[in-house]
């Protein structure tokens, strides 16, 4: 056995002196990244690493999804159908990450989470400024959750212009108008800031494009990659839900809200109604 059997010697090429050269941690600014990481109980609980470092990783993919939404919104609104298709595909993915996750912070026990739990005061989920835009821009408006935000006056007014502008969903509506499909003016031209509320005359619109699917083959596979995004969306609500069940049962979210009851009726909220509905009559007379 020689030595290069059981180590990896270094290559002539490889870069060792990197005085004043960009490296990996400069590059990634890494001494900013990791020291954010930063418990309060005291002394530190070993918990609170797994949950401060689950929230961070949370915000990092959700800043990804918020930055490829916001592509995929201006590529709708330019009709550039080929490139918003592998932005949504790339957005599943990303969701699938966040959602997986849940598996590594339901490790943590109720009675681990309470020995630290009171050091997070009013602090909650409900005000992470990140999950709010993705909701906005999804298509879930709704003005009353901006009020969180009054403290910090940009985030609030950045989180106002996202309200007051098309959401993915408005402009994938006004894309099919453009291209000949009857979409009521209702849908194209309305108050964005507004919850879009379910429209009758679209179910005849997505059931022309499912059932005639060859025809309308990129309009169809928008519409599923929507739904993709949608199913994934719930699937992360559905999982906080019962991760939150089994760690803090029905005790009230230290946000004030009345806990697992208020994340359950986050599931009844729907970004895209009619692309689910039209399931229910395609191929029927
Ligand atoms: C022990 C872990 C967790 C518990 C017990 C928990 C609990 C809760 C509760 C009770 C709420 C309702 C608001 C309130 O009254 O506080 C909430 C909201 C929220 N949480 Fe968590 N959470 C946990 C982990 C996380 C993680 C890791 C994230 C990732 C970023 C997160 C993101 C959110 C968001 C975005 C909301 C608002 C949801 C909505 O408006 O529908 N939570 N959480
Ligand atoms: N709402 C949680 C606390 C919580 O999970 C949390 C606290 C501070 C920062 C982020 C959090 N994550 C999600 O709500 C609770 O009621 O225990």
């Amino acid at each position: 056995m020689t030595s290069s059997d059981i180590k990896r010697d270094l290559e002539a090429g490889i870069e060792i002196d990197l005085a004043d050269r960009l490296t990996y941690g400069g590059y990634l600014q890494l001494d900013t990244l990791l020291s954010a990481q930063q418990p309060l109980s005291n002394p530190p609980h070993h918990d609170e690493m797994l949950f401060i470092i689950q929230h961070h990783v949370s915000e990092l993919w959700m800043k990804l999804v918020i930055h490829e939404l916001r592509a995929a919104v201006a590529n709708l609104s330019r009709d550039e159908i080929d490139s918003c298709l592998k932005i949504l595909a790339r957005v599943k993915q990303i969701q699938r990450q966040l959602f997986e996750q849940w598996a590594v912070l339901e490790t943590l026990t109720p009675s681990e989470y309470l020995e630290f739990r009171d050091v997070l005061g009013p602090a909650s989920g409900f005000q992470s400024y990140q999950y709010r835009t993705i909701e906005f821009l999804l298509g879930n408006k709704n003005a009353q959750m901006i009020a969180v935000f009054d403290h910090d006056p940009p985030r609030r007014d950045a989180l106002r212009q996202v309200l007051e502008a098309p959401s993915l969903y408005d402009e994938f509506l006004r894309h099919l108008a453009r291209h000949g499909h009857e979409v009521p003016l209702a849908c194209t031209e309305r108050d964005w800031s507004q919850p879009y509320q379910r429209h009758p005359e679209l179910i005849p619109v997505f059931r022309r494009i499912y059932e005639q699917s060859d025809a309308h083959w990129r309009a169809y596979n928008l519409c599923e990659k929507l739904v993709d995004v949608e199913e994934s969306f719930q699937l992360w609500r559905f999982r906080h839900m019962k991760t939150v069940e089994r760690i803090i049962g029905f005790r009230r979210g230290t946000g004030g809200s009345s806990g697992v009851g208020f994340l359950r009726k986050a599931l009844d909220l729907t970004f895209f109604p009619e692309l689910f509905e039209v399931r229910t009559v395609i191929g029927t007379a």
